[in-house]
């Protein structure tokens, strides 16, 4: 997992009112009805639940990422706080405003990345992209003018105002599709997949410039990435989704207490040896397993290594090396979502 330093987001005080508030938050699609079926590239044959109670809180200045894999109703979600499609029940609020009542007034104040470069205009400049949204969410022209610079320069595009999007780099469209959600001037930041497209490094600056942005301008964020490793460098709060289900929320450092279970890797001087030792872990009913030289050898809550050192008896004299390993997010994610018993290991 790359270390990516990106800074923690700062945390909103306590008692601060939700910026961003859901509450039991469901939405079912619905068959597509028999008339439109004839017409409709894709079409759904049986109710569809994306969301199933969703209830979670964004403060100013924080940052939750939503994480769940492909279907878990991440898009659903962003889609009905943008008003793009409606709860089936539940509710949500944005500032105070209900996103199903208040539509309009909502979208003035969240900015909205979406996943892809399929919304800019590749043979606009960047000055004529932006020119074209503001005027689209209803901004004035002078507004817009004045506006512009000021966004093009929070994302580090100045340099570009008058570039064509088509010959931008990767790097370069996603942050302007981030100077459109700021066009605004939001009090929210929805960013789907705001990374999705462009290489690790380009991904990294983009996520530096929204942790500066969020304390700077104390946004309520929501963002979703499939790449773990940059979830674990905004140390945001997080938001495990699976089938519309909230599986998790809260901050990753708590998740990790709660199910995380290290590993021990044992280093031997040949590969005979750290067979016999995991032989040996095995037979005392430790979930040990041996490649080459080593072993692994995973811990139960309260589990040291004098437990793990015990087991192997004599071949403990034959150890060369220990060391602890942290469970990757990746590991320790998938552990909520199966929701083991803590104190058991699979
Ligand atoms: N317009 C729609 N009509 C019917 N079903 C839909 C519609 N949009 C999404 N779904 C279904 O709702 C569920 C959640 O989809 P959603 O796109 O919100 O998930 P996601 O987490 O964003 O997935 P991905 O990571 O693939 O983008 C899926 O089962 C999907 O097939």
């Amino acid at each position: 997992m790359t270390a990516v330093e990106i800074g923690p987001t700062t945390a909103a005080p306590a008692g601060t009112d939700g910026v961003i508030v859901l509450s039991g938050l469901t939405k079912v699609y619905e068959p597509t009805p028999r008339w439109m079926r004839v017409m409709a590239r894709t079409h759904v044959r049986a109710n569809v639940t994306a969301l199933d109670g969703v209830d979670l809180t964004v403060r100013a200045g924080q940052i939750c990422a939503i994480v769940g894999p492909n279907g878990a109703g991440k898009t659903t979600l962003f889609r009905i706080i943008v008003g793009l499609t409606t709860a089936t029940t539940g509710t949500g609020r944005v500032l105070g405003l209900d996103v199903d009542r208040d539509t309009e007034q909502v979208r003035q104040v969240v900015g909205w990345m979406p996943s892809e470069d399929r919304s800019l205009l590749m043979r606009a400049t960047c000055r004529e992209n932006l020119h074209l949204h503001g005027r689209l969410q209803g901004m004035s022209r002078r507004a817009i003018t004045e506006r512009i610079p000021e966004v093009l320069a929070k994302v580090n595009l100045s340099g570009q105002i008058d570039s064509v999007v088509a010959g931008l780099s990767a790097g370069m469209k996603a942050r302007l599709r981030l100077a459109r959600a700021l066009l605004p001037g939001p009090r929210v930041l929805i960013l789907d997949e705001p990374t999705g497209a462009v290489d690790p490094i380009a991904a990294h600056e983009l996520l530096g410039l929204i942790t500066d942005l969020v304390r700077r301008e104390r946004l309520a964020v929501l963002i979703s990435s499939h790449r773990l490793e940059e979830i674990e460098a905004l140390r945001s709060q997080t938001l495990l989704l699976d089938r519309g289900r909230v599986k998790y929320v809260g901050d990753l450092d708590t998740l990790r207490e709660q199910w995380e279970r290290p590993q021990l890797e044992l280093v031997f001087d040949s590969a005979a040896t750290a067979d016999r030792a995991a032989a040996a872990l095995l037979a005392h009913g430790l979930a040990a397993t041996a490649d080459g030289h080593a072993v692994r050898c995973g811990l139960r809550p309260a589990e040291g290594a004098g437990r793990v050192l015990s087991a192997l008896g004599p071949t403990a004299g034959e150890v060369r090396h220990v060391r602890e390993i942290p469970m990757p997010l990746r590991d320790l994610i998938a552990r909520a979502y199966r929701q083991d018993a803590p104190e058991g290991i699979r």
